[in-house]
């Protein structure tokens, strides 16, 4: 999902009504920042004071009483109030310094927990960057306004507030003069909050496409360079970039504009109340120490007036980057756990898997398309491996994500023993059901951590079964054995290695069905032919279902299902298909073409990229390298 794209905005919030919806997980911070705010407030009341110390001084000790001591007196005062000023605006960083950062790490953890919960249909749907950006960048835009820009915008109302009636009461006149003033100011200050908000939402948006491109670009760096596109990768990079420096240019042109207009009305007013304080003062109407007092307190109040655009331009930014954050924390998970779950039967260790007129369509599948799978009425008996053939594009993998739901139905049911999947709680479904995907995921861990992902307390017999039931045992060479870091920022292994550890991953957590989604598709013949060999005995223990693209995966199988155009078109063994049905024949024979054609491929780019080399780390007989 891109900036232009993006999710249904119509659900305009305001900023209390985002903030309302903080409050229960800032409940505990609260007090503190309230403490902050507190002393914020209290050190600019009493930099305010220091004004009408300097009235009473100027009217009493230095004009009319000519009386040293209160000059002193006075003097003091002053200081003193610099000085409880001074500490009281240290504590107010002290105080909400942690809340702020116990607020971010909050929020964060929450996100992540969410992003973990949703279904994989909304990671299909949303740009990797946009969530990086909300995750990181957005959260820690809102907790830099809520340690600092929400205190000084708190401070600053105050200041104006309060500085504006003190104004007043040292002269009506000139008071009402300034006051006259912050009209235009407040109806500049509106418009600009209405079009900053616009441009703040398209620059976060933007940044969060970018990075979504810098993570795409980074992953598919060998093939881009391998197919020597990094220039063009880099000007589309670039001109995103451009757009996002226009649109953080405009923004700053329009604080630029308001910031000056608020600094430009107070002086103008200032301009204006010295000609007339003077005339006052001359016919008497004013005394020296209320003029002096005036304009004190109006120096004070300039400051916060002028910085008031800055403060309103990081208060939209925040809003926008908490209203970013709500529109993923508000996506509904629609994969959940059933009201009242069903215990799952403790049967043996093979389960029997059903599909009972499944129906399955993409929600952004064309409305006028046909659903992609369109009644699948199949049966896995416990024990049974059970092959899938289907043209490319058929929705094997799609059906066979739909056991572990990491998709649900949209129409018929997936059984396990008879208990449809949906009545199951997700975690003891997951532990029933193990995947091992074509292209596989290594996290940056040992490969134990990764091996036994599902499994995490099993022991060093179980770690090394899977790895040599799945051929891993070039694990053994490598520099710490099953102890080396793996994944992003470990070692680097190839696309056959890695499908091989992903396999090992499924077999260990000892599953009741066991999916395999083309696991060998990146070995070598003689490779695959090893490892088909060493899982056949494994496959006998558990009930599986394995997308096969080849005739040599299919071998594994004990039956074959053909799914063509959403359905079951015939089951059977391999000889009886071969022999008896035209279509699986032309299925297996296009399939073969088209794969060879990938190798083909892969042999040009290989030479330039390791990513997805055929593997020839082959595995030695069984267990000979133990
Ligand atoms: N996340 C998704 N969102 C929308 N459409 C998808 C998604 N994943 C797959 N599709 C579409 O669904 C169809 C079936 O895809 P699927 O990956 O299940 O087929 P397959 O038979 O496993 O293909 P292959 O043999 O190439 O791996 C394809 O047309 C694909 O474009």
């Amino acid at each position: 999902m891109t900036a232009l794209e993006g999710p249904d905005r119509s659900r305009e919030t305001t900023f209390t009504q985002s903030l309302a919806r903080l409050y229960p997980l800032s409940r505990e911070v609260v007090p503190r920042l309230a403490l902050g705010l507190a002393s914020a407030v209290v050190a600019s009341a009493l930099a305010l004071a220091i004004p009408q110390v300097l009235q009473w001084i100027v009217n009493g000790p230095l004009f009319e009483s000519n009386d040293p001591a209160g000059l002193w007196w006075g003097v003091g005062v002053v200081l003193a109030l610099g000085l409880a000023e001074a500490g009281l605006l240290t504590a107010r960083r002290q105080l909400v310094l942690a809340p702020g950062t116990k607020l971010e790490a909050k929020l964060r953890v929450q996100l992540y927990e969410h992003l973990a919960e949703l279904p994989v249909a909304f990671h299909d749907e949303w740009g990797s960057g946009q969530l990086l950006s909300r995750s990181m960048s957005d959260i820690r835009r809102f907790r830099r306004w809520i340690s600092f820009g929400m205190v000084m915008i708190c401070v600053n109302a105050i200041t104006i507030g309060i500085g504006t009636a003190l104004m007043l009461s040292s002269s009506w006149v000139l008071g009402t003069i300034y006051a006259v003033a912050a009209v235009p100011v407040l109806v500049v200050s509106f418009r600009f909050r209405r079009r900053y908000r616009i441009a703040s939402r398209r620059a976060q948006d933007q940044a969060g496409d970018l990075a979504t491109v810098v993570e795409e670009s980074v992953r598919g760096i060998r093939v881009l360079k391998a197919f020597g596109r990094g220039r063009d990768a880099l000007d589309s990079f670039a001109a995103r970039a451009d757009e996002l420096r226009e649109t953080e240019l405009s923004k700053s042109r329009s604080l630029s504009t308001v910031s000056m207009v608020l600094t430009l009305l107070p002086e103008t007013a200032l301009a204006v109340s010295l000609v007339v304080g003077a005339f006052l003062v001359a016919s008497g109407d004013l005394t020296v120490g209320a003029i002096v007092a005036f304009f004190a307190t109006a120096a004070i109040v300039n400051g916060p007036l002028g910085r008031l655009g800055e403060q309103f331009a990081m208060s939209m930014d925040a809003k926008t980057a908490i209203d970013r954050y709500f529109e993923v924390l508000d996506v509904p998970n629609t994969i959940l756990d059933p009201a009242t779950p069903v215990s799952p039967k403790a049967a043996s260790r093979a389960s029997r898997l059903e599909f009972q007129g499944v129906r399955f369509r993409y929600p952004d599948a064309p409305a006028d398309a046909p659903d992609l799978l369109d009644g699948i009425d199949l049966v896995v008996e416990p024990g049974e491996t059970l092959a899938l053939v289907a043209l490319t594009g058929g929705g094997k993998s799609t059906l066979v994500q739909l056991v572990p739901r990491l998709y649900d139905v949209t129409g018929g049911r997936v059984l396990i023993d008879g208990i449809d999947v949906r009545d199951l709680e997700r975690l003891a479904l997951r532990s029933h059901v193990s995947i091992a995907f074509e292209e596989p995921v290594l996290f940056s861990a040992s490969v134990r951590e990764n091996i036994l992902l599902g499994v995490p307390d099993a022991g060093d017999d179980v770690l090394l079964r899977a790895l040599e039931v799945a051929g891993a045992d070039f694990v053994h060479a490598l520099p710490d054995g099953v102890d080396t870091l793996v994944g992003e920022e470990g070692l680097s292994l190839s696309g056959g290695q890695r499908q091989r550890l992903a396999l090992a991953r499924a077999i260990a957590a000892e599953p009741r069905v066991l999916v395999l989604d083309d696991p060998l598709s990146a070995l070598d013949v003689r490779t695959e032919a090893l490892v088909t060999e060493r899982l056949r005995a494994t496959l006998r223990e558990t009930t599986t279902i394995v997308v096969a693209h080849r005739p040599s995966t299919v071998a594994l199988a004990d039956r074959v299902a053909l799914l063509h155009n959403g359905r079951i078109a015939a089951v059977g063994t391999h000889a009886e298909l071969l022999a008896s049905n035209e279509l699986y024949r032309s299925v297996l024979a296009r399939q073969s073409r088209a794969r060879e054609e990938r190798w083909r491929e892969s042999d040009v780019t290989s030479a330039r990229s390791a990513e997805r080399r055929p593997d020839v780390s082959a595995p030695s007989p069984a267990g000979a390298t133990r």
